[in-house]
């Protein structure tokens, strides 16, 4: 098939997505005109300035400019308007549903409750399954840099909003801290009866995703690109069918590949890993769920079969119920 009708064929397949932190889908343009609303001193002046600024060598580099990005985000509309803009991306590429992280200590730290993005991220996602049948779920992140402490803290203060949250996660800087930093809050979670994922092997080594697996007992493992160096811990992933969501176009922008003609999306496939598709921060990382897809035809020898495989697997690696599951698979033929 010609790649512009494989493009096509693809966005309008429905599909799920299992990697999106909704901070890094503020988009320049709400960006700028929160920072407005609150006063925020950002050091750009312009849309154009903010998207020039997106240039990034590693995964540190981005960071630092989704957490100042993130600092616009202070009243509970402001993180309706955020969730909104994300779930109406989601109609747009025909993600049919959607496991969001989002990251509390960002704005805890900054003296931003729980009662005040718990709220604004409900309402928006209620309002897009009333209206549209919209599905989503909430995935809470801790933040990795951060410590122990930190993240058990913030456990206790999610307490009241634990009928909307489905997993933690982990995010931000890898390297230097390996996942068994959070083993005691992940086995809370696991009491708690929430579901587990993890970024590993994204910068980091197969050593962490080994940390991820063993010690947090991760359902998922967040990018995950560098298992492929370690072939006992491919075949470990394969046999428990834990799967990796990967985020394309993020990879490259932070340059764990230098150019997307290089990914191992399709090695890893090859492998017999349950692999996905993702866009992980789109407004900085140059794209949403389709894009991703996109860029995969543009750049890899990528095929139909190959394609449906990775939609099928974004709905098999989901939180969904096995029903719902099998009614999503069903319409991937
Ligand atoms: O891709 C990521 N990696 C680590 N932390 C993150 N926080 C947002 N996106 C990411
Ligand atoms: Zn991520």
């Amino acid at each position: 098939m010609m790649k512009n009708k494989l493009k096509d064929w693809v966005a309008k397949l429905p599909k799920a997505e299992l990697h999106l932190h909704i901070e890094g889908s503020l988009e320049p343009e709400l960006m700028m005109s929160l920072a407005k609303k609150h006063a925020v001193d950002l050091p750009y002046s312009s849309i154009e300035e903010v998207i020039d600024a997106y240039d990034f060598h590693n995964l540190q580099s981005f960071l630092d400019l989704y957490y100042l990005g993130a600092s616009v985000l202070r009243d509970e509309d402001d993180f309706y308007q955020l969730m909104s803009a994300y779930l109406q991306k989601c109609r747009e590429d025909n993600v049919v549903h959607s496991e969001i992280m989002f990251d509390p200590q960002t704005h805890t730290e900054r003296g931003i409750g729980f009662d005040i993005f718990m709220p604004g991220f409900v309402r928006a996602m209620q309002y897009a399954e009333q209206e549209w049948g919209q599905s989503s779920l909430l995935i809470m992140s801790f933040l990795r840099h951060m410590s122990e402490e930190s993240a058990l803290q913030t456990l206790e203060d999610a307490k009241d909003f634990l009928p909307h949250i489905t997993a933690v996660g982990l995010d931000s800087s890898e390297l230097g801290n390996p996942p068994q930093k959070f083993a005691r809050v992940f086995a809370k979670a696991k009491d708690l009866g929430l579901k587990r994922v993890a970024h590993a092997g994204e910068e980091g080594p197969p050593d962490y995703v080994w940390e991820a697996t063993n010690i947090l007992d991760v359902h998922r493992i967040d990018h995950g690109v560098r298992s492929i160096e370690d072939a006992s811990l491919v075949e470990h992933l394969v046999n428990k069918q834990i799967p990796l969501t990967v985020c394309p176009l993020s990879n490259t922008k932070l340059k764990v590949f230098e150019h997307m003609s290089q990914h191992n999306i399709l090695e890893l496939l090859e492998q017999g890993l349950l692999v996905t598709v993702n866009a992980d921060d789109p407004s900085y990382f140059g794209g949403y769920l389709n894009d991703n897809y996109h860029a995969l035809i543009d750049h890899l020898d990528i095929c139909q079969e190959q394609l449906r495989q990775l939609v099928q697997n974004s709905f098999s690696a989901s939180f969904l119920s096995d029903e719902t599951k099998q009614h999503w698979l069903e319409q991937c033929n």
